[in-house]
């Protein structure tokens, strides 16, 4: 038998683009009658790091907080536009919103442990979402999200410790633990380093960038140098618009608007 050549009538793909996460389109935040955010478009991608950035008061809280619906909890807030979750509309009727915040976790500002113990604060979640059928598989969930947040080995001897008796660092770590043991696909992070030392950030930040592939991470922080370290794109928003959207080193170094220039040049801010 002859070898034949085979054409092959595919052609051959490039690297497929990373898939969007999550889209938001035109949208719009108001608390009352003030319009916080105006008309953001943007999408966040599965391996990489997003962050947010802009002077205090543009809106990057707000907008972090449509991402799984945070908003609802303000009576005055109103949310319009699409923002969609693996192309699942999230402000649908249909949309459980106890189920979206699993799939989309959140780590505030300041650690907020509950006052319950270390594996307390680990199981919560994993126990009213139904995850574990017997103490085994819930000590797996607990000892592997611990370990994922860079916990485990500081805290394994004594899980029946408080929760909130931790530094402010590892508390921190807990609360990302605490959002991990639920198996999310994003994790938010609201300047989640600004009560804490620099020991403790770095710890975080090392962490975020573990965390990076895995899940898909947008981070709000006034920091620049954390950005620039942490994120591969980075969101500049200025009063209630997003300004500028691009690879983090490109917004950096060779920004396309000149409000950003301006920002991260520190001439305002
Ligand atoms: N619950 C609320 N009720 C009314 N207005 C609000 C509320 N939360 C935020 N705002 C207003 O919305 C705008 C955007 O605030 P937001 O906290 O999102 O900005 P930010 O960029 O995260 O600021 P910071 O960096 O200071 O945290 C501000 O003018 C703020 O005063």
């Amino acid at each position: 038998m002859t070898m034949t050549q085979v054409h092959i009538d595919t052609p051959v793909q490039p690297d497929a683009p990373a898939p969007h996460k999550m889209t938001a389109r035109n949208v719009d935040v108001f608390y009352g009658s003030k319009q916080a955010i105006k008309d953001v478009s943007i999408d966040v991608d599965m391996d990489r790091v997003t962050a947010f950035i802009g002077p205090s008061g543009c809106g990057k809280s707000t907008f972090l907080r449509t991402l799984n619906r945070m908003n609802d909890t303000v009576s005055s807030a109103r949310v319009t536009g699409d923002i969609r979750l693996d192309g699942d509309d999230i402000y649908s009727p249909q949309m459980d919103v106890v189920q979206l915040r699993a799939r989309v976790g959140m780590v505030f500002q300041k650690p907020n442990p509950f006052p319950k113990s270390i594996y307390e604060n680990v199981a919560y979640g994993p126990r009213i979402h139904g995850l574990a059928a017997a103490r085994g598989e819930m000590d797996e969930i607990v000892e592997g999200s611990l370990k994922r947040a860079g916990l485990w080995e500081e805290v394994k001897d004594r899980l029946s410790d408080s929760g909130t008796a931790l530094s402010g660092g590892q508390q921190q770590r807990l609360c990302i633990a605490r959002a991990i043991a639920v198996d999310p696909e994003v994790i938010l992070m609201d300047e989640p380093c600004s009560a804490l030392d620099p020991i403790a950030t770095a710890k975080i930040e090392e962490l975020i960038h573990e965390l990076r592939g895995r899940y898909a991470i947008v981070i709000v922080t006034h920091n620049m140098q954390q950005a620039a370290r942490v994120s591969q794109r980075t969101a500049f928003f200025h009063l209630g618009t997003l300004v500028e959207y691009g690879e983090t080193s490109e917004i950096f170094t060779n920004p396309r608007e000149v409000r950003t220039k301006d920002y991260i040049t520190g001439r305002y801010g």
